[in-house]
């Protein structure tokens, strides 16, 4: 592992499945303040990946090491102190619908947070304002419409100040106009509070619209990581037409 690592993977192995690795030897490290996109196509184990990066799945092989701690051999206490650094959006928002987008938002502030009273009632009011949604603030999410619920779930996810934020297939299901409005978004609000940013997601072009550095995950294993050019230079025949071939666009898009 190295020192400036906040994110170390190493030789993991995961199986739902007997003999179907889902996850097979993979190592990635992360480090602090580089923001990175995990690229791969449907069902090569991004959501999988993730999960064990938020120690809710532990692999049945392998070490793993997020912000400094080894997940395995925390206790209880200790794993929920760590993941009360990190911010988590799930594809879906997951926002609760008995709570307006205001009362979504606190109640993870209230949760993950020390913030005063006034700080989290200020915090609210600034991030909407920053993703154009304050005019939603006492509406419940099932009145808005999906762009506007995601938006919603990454406010969640970053009001806390997280070190380390995932985000799970952020514009899936978005329209080209949306997509670029939350991709501008999660930048604006990344380079405010400094998080680390995780993306998954298995559409090509947005994958290097969250970030220079993209991983790519292929069967199991993160098999190059860079920028597109230095992906291309490694002369993998399958990275290479992966990134290249337009039919491998794998996203679920409207
Ligand atoms: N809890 C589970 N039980 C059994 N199999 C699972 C479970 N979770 C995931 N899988 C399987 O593991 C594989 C990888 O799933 P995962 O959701 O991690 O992939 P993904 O790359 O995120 O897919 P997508 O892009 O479609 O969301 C799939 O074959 C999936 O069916």
């Amino acid at each position: 592992m190295q020192a400036s690592s906040i994110v170390s993977l190493h030789e993991i192995h995961h199986s739902f499945l007997q003999n179907k690795p889902v996850l097979n030897e993979l190592n990635l490290e992360i480090q602090k303040g580089e923001s990175l996109t995990i690229l791969g196509p449907g069902g090569s184990g991004k959501s999988t990946l993730l999960k064990v990066i938020l120690g809710i799945i532990k692999p049945q092989s392998g070490s793993v090491h997020v912000l400094g701690k080894t997940i395995n051999t925390l206790k209880n206490d200790e794993r929920s102190k760590l993941f009360k650094k990190m911010g988590m959006a799930f594809q879906q928002g997951a926002l609760f619908d008995f709570m307006t987008v205001r009362e979504n938002i606190l109640f993870a502030m209230e949760n993950m947070t020390d913030f005063k009273k006034e700080e989290r009632e200020a915090k609210v009011k600034s991030f909407l304002e920053q993703v154009l949604l304050s005019h939603a603030a006492d509406k419940i999410p099932s009145e808005l419409s999906g762009g506007m619920r995601r938006r919603v779930g990454f406010i969640r996810a970053l009001v806390t100040n997280p070190e380390l934020a995932l985000l799970d297939e952020p514009t899936a299901g978005l329209d080209p106009v949306t997509t670029t409005i939350v991709i501008d978004m999660i930048h604006k609000i990344g380079n405010n509070i400094g998080t680390t940013m995780i993306s998954v997601t298995s559409n090509i072009d947005v994958a290097f619209r969250f970030a220079p550095n993209v991983a790519i995950l292929k069967d199991g294993k993160i098999i190059g990581k860079g920028t597109k050019e230095q992906l291309l230079e490694l002369n993998d025949p399958w990275i290479t037409n992966f990134l290249t071939i337009r039919k491998h666009n794998f996203e679920r898009e409207i």
